[in-house]
């Protein structure tokens, strides 16, 4: 197997890819064209081979690719044989949608522990994770490396450093702010309003080719 490093824009559509293999697999699938692929995950066939080219997995004409040896790269490199626990803190209308959610279902991140300030909530459980009061974070956090933040904007500079200092290291930042961290922290942030801004620009500049009439 490859080992050499994988483009950031790669390694972002390797769950994609994970999950839809997965479901070949499940099928009983033991290969996979890459313009089948393309149409189910809508990437062009031509990044696909690129992206396949750098993990070692070059598919052949006629015969297209290895869904098994996919699948053991993609989980080697995902890390999918260990389960990351995550914790959400901000459990309002998004952050109660994530935990009714959880990500078992896709792979092995999981969210074990939710936090807020709002009375009623605390010491409930929604989809089986339990919250807790935020003022119980630094007791409770430690071990925990990944977080995702779904609360008020207001709120989301003051919690991302009390988040650093005590260890974690990776950020899903839902709210608008757009906050600061030291070097070692990585923060993704996601908006979906501007994703659907992309979206329809993308139509309205970039047209299907095979767009029907
Ligand atoms: N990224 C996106 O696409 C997207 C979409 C919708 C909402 N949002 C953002 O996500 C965030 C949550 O949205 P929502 O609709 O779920 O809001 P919400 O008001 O329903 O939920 C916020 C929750 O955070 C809790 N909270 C407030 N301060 C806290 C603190 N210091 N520590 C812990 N918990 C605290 C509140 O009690 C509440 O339960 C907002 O910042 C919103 O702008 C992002």
């Amino acid at each position: 197997m490859v080992k050499s490093k994988i483009p950031q824009a790669t390694a972002k559509r390797l769950p994609l890819y994970y999950r839809y293999l997965n479901n070949l697999q499940h099928q009983e699938k033991t290969r996979v064209s890459s313009k089948e692929l393309s149409e189910a995950v809508k990437v062009d066939s031509a990044t696909i081979r690129r992206d396949f080219s750098y993990f070692g997995a070059l598919g052949k004409k006629g015969y297209g690719y290895n869904v098994e040896y996919l699948l053991n790269f993609f989980r080697e490199t995902l890390d999918q044989d260990e389960l990351t626990e995550v914790a959400l803190i901000g459990v309002g209308n998004l952050g109660t949608a994530f935990l009714k959610y959880n990500f078992l279902k896709n792979n092995n991140t999981k969210i074990v522990k939710a936090f807020d300030t709002a009375g009623t909530k605390i010491g409930t459980e929604i989809g089986g994770v339990p919250i807790f009061h935020i003022d119980e974070l630094e007791e409770r956090l430690p071990g925990i490396k990944v977080v995702i933040l779904t609360i008020p904007a207001s709120e989301a500079e003051v919690m991302t450093e009390r988040l650093v200092k005590i260890g974690v290291e990776g950020i899903l930042n839902f709210t608008p702010a757009r906050i600061t961290v030291p070097s070692h922290v990585r923060v993704h942030h996601i908006d979906l309003a501007v994703e659907l801004q992309a979206l329809v620009y993308f139509l309205k500049h970039y047209p299907l080719e095979d767009k029907k009439e």
